[in-house]
């Protein structure tokens, strides 16, 4: 049998659905998700195994028009991305009709000619099965794709048949990773980016991009079963301090505990977390503070 291997990204406006479909494929959360627009920042990597090739989902912040310098160093890694992969992933969601902001993305996709194009229609369960077929028709008008295939990382219908068609269209080659690999991702940023996730929750729609989180420091403690983690979660103005520990703290003991339920699987211990909200005035447009918080 032949093996295959290579490098798949999911492109798409913010908000259809990349991250959600990358930790479907993988089968564990390596991409934070949420209802709010732009929550992916790095490109991430997670690895589906199967025995006929390995997949390596190299998801990417969403594509859209840049207001920061922030936006513009998001947008930098998705160009990055686009250029180094095998096959591209276009996606959009079922239920929402092709506009602009696709037909944008799609016309960039010309610049990357080496790799593959295949359009993926997303949140299937969403809609139904005439509006399905009508948005397949729509997304097979845009351009000669090696495959268009409506899916679902809700309910997993069509997991298997994106993986199995997206390593069709991978070289020839062996194993890239692991067999127990599910993303290189280091634990530091994991945390940190579940840190993120949880204080996404609940807040409204122009704070989310205000936050960045850092791990400061990871104490696997020798007296007992614990690890420590330390986080700076920064905000750009002093009042959003506030929206972040709520009234008596408490908003921020509630981003506490939902973080660290999701860490203490992932460190395989019991969990102490402490989280110092900080002011990182204007961060998102201050190239200084942009490379001390990792962009
Ligand atoms: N019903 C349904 N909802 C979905 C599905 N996939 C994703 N969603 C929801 O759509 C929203 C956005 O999902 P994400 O995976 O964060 O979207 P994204 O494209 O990665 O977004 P950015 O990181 O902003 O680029 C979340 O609220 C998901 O729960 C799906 O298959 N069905």
């Amino acid at each position: 049998m032949t093996h295959r291997a290579g490098f798949v990204t999911f492109v798409g406006r913010p908000n259809v659905g990349k991250s959600t479909l990358t930790n479907a494929l993988v089968g564990e959360k390596i991409a934070i998700t949420s209802s709010k627009p732009q929550t992916t920042r790095r490109a991430i990597r997670g690895i589906v195994h199967r025995p006929e090739g390995q997949l390596i989902i190299v998801d990417t912040p969403g594509v859209h028009r840049p207001r920061t310098l922030l936006g513009e160093r998001l947008n930098d890694v998705v160009q990055t991305t686009l250029g180094e992969v095998d096959v591209i992933g276009f996606c959009v969601p079922a239920g929402e009709k092709i506009g602009p902001g696709d037909r944008y993305i799609n016309d960039q996709l010309d610049a990357y000619p080496k790799a593959k194009k295949v359009a993926l229609v997303t949140k299937v369960d969403t809609t139904d099965r005439a509006a399905v077929a009508a948005q397949l028709l729509a997304v097979d008008a845009l351009r000669d794709w090696s495959a268009i295939i409506p899916v679902s990382a809700l309910t997993g219908e069509q997991l298997d048949v994106v993986v199995s068609e997206l390593i069709a269209l991978m070289p020839e080659s062996p194993q890239l990773y692991p067999d127990d690999a599910v993303t290189d991702e280091q634990l530091e940023d994991r945390i940190a980016e579940l840190v993120r996730e949880a204080a996404l929750e609940g807040v409204s729609e122009e704070l989310p991009h205000s936050v960045a989180v850092t791990v400061d420091d990871i104490v696997r403690r020798d007296d007992k079963a614990l690890t420590e983690v330390y986080i700076n979660l920064f905000v750009e103005r002093e009042s959003q301090k506030g929206i972040i520990i709520g009234k008596g703290g408490q908003r921020l003991q509630q981003i506490g505990a939902r973080a660290r339920a999701e860490i203490e699987p992932l460190v395989g211990q019991q969990v102490y977390l402490s989280i110092r909200v900080k002011l990182a005035k204007d961060w998102q447009r201050d190239p200084k503070q942009l490379g001390r918080l990792g962009f």
